[in-house]
């Protein structure tokens, strides 16, 4: 029996995989715990779906590692790295020196038929042509930007380079779980968004289409904790430039302004433009956006407030935050949550909207399973359930 026929299996026995499929078509994710034996599935579990980590010395490698300890169906049997091939990964990352997990080993080397999904945790222009040479079969949720952007000129505007697997660029459906959740379901290839991105278009997806807010006038200045760069050595990075202060890169150019206004223009059905600031925070993770917008002629923040509430009433990840309480990144810190509020700005008809995301799991590795776990046709929280690390 195939990973995937056994999986179904669980579920059917149980009685709960087709009426799981309907809830998922209704989106009442949030309903799921109470009325699916999720439980009762996970006993029977055996770890049937065997998945592998391009890149898993890296910082959204080893997050992913983290979530996949406690999933119930994903084993991970395969994980790769570069210049740490060939060491284990208790001797890369010592907190996991007591896991029972396989050695990293070189992407040359690696035997893909052992995996029916892949994790592609690498650096941009690297997963474009290292998935060309895999098995069709194998679903594949890329982190990395290759596939993000949909008209290929962009990408070679924005990226710097051609792009290398034009045809696999067409194919992949953008990952942002609670948007395009129908699509990823029946996706083989899905681009999973940036972190900036997703603390943007998360917000602001579901403004853009209902008249409530100006197209043209959104101001957004992100702040992003350092994991954010990855863990290769990079003099930007080191502690005495980043530690005790801030900066701003990327000014009005940075390579997440194309997939935030393709996002954006594609929700309002227009073009959309914005004005968008990262800024480098000394911290290790976390990220924040600060969205100023102009409201519409005679709409409040409280019907902002509404429509997003409406949005998101039946989603576990994303929280619409009461009255003037401040979205802060220790609150949603090692966890897949993104919290959202909205205040009125000083100027008439302004609003200020702010998010916070975990860049490494919302904004990466946790936002990378929920589409996994969509892609394989199990509930979507599964494995992703911990609660924000706090203090
Ligand atoms: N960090 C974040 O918050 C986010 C990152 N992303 C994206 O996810 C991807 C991974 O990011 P992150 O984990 O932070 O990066 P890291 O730099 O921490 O890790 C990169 C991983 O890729 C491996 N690698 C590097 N070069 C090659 C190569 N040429 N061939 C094969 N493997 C290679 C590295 O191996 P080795 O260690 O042996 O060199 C390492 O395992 C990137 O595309 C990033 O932009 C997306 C959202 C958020
Ligand atoms: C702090 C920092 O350097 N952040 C990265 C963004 C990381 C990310 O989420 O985006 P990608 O997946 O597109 O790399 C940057 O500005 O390039």
């Amino acid at each position: 029996m195939s990973s995937m026929a056994a999986l179904r299996s669980i579920f059917m026995d149980g009685g709960c995989f087709s009426r799981f499929q309907e809830e998922s078509k209704s989106l009442k994710i949030r309903k799921m715990p109470t009325r699916f034996s999720v439980v009762s599935a996970a006993q029977k579990s055996d770890k049937s779906i065997k998945v592998g980590i391009l890149g898993a010395s890296g910082y959204t490698g080893v997050e992913l590692i983290r979530f996949l300890a406690n999933h119930p169906y994903f084993d991970i049997s395969l994980m790769t790295a570069d210049r740490k091939a060939g060491q284990s990964i208790g001797s890369v990352f010592p907190h996991l020196i007591t896991q029972d997990l396989p050695d990293l080993v070189a992407v040359k080397d690696a035997d893909f038929s052992t995996v029916d999904a892949v994790f592609c945790c690498l650096p941009h222009g690297t997963t474009q042509e290292i998935i060309k040479g895999l098995p069709s079969n194998l679903k594949i949720v890329d982190l990395s930007a290759d596939f993000r952007l949909r008209d290929i000129n962009d990408y070679g505007e924005w990226y710097g380079q051609p792009h290398k697997a034009t045809e696999l660029q067409k194919e992949a459906v953008y990952g942002l779980s609670e948007i395009y959740r129908k699509k990823i379901q029946n996706a083989r290839l899905v681009a999973n968004p940036g972190c900036y991105p997703t603390t943007v278009l998360l917000p602001l997806v579901p403004l853009m289409n209902s008249s409530l807010i100006a197209l043209d006038n959104i101001v957004i200045v992100s702040n992003s904790g350092v994991s954010g760069a990855g863990r290769s050595a990079k003099e930007a990075n080191l502690y005495t430039e980043i530690s005790e202060g801030i900066f701003s890169y990327g000014i009005t150019r940075h390579r997440h302004v194309p997939e935030i206004e393709q996002e954006l223009s594609n929700a309002a059905n227009s073009n959309v433009t914005i004005s968008f600031t990262p800024t480098l925070m000394p911290m290790s993770r976390g990220m924040q956006s600060t969205i100023n917008i102009q409201m519409a002629p005679g709409v409040s923040v409280e019907d902002l407030k509404q429509q997003l509430s409406r949005f998101y009433e039946n989603e576990e990840f994303v929280a619409v935050l009461p009255d003037n309480q401040a979205p802060h990144t220790k609150y949603v810190q090692g966890s897949n949550a993104c919290h959202i509020n909205v205040f009125p700005d000083r100027i008439p008809g302004r609003a200020i909207i702010i998010s916070v995301i975990d860049n490494l799991v919302k904004g990466a590795s946790g936002q990378a399973l929920q589409n996994l776990n969509l892609m394989m046709g199990i509930p979507e929280n599964t494995g992703l359930k911990c609660m924000p690390l706090f203090p």
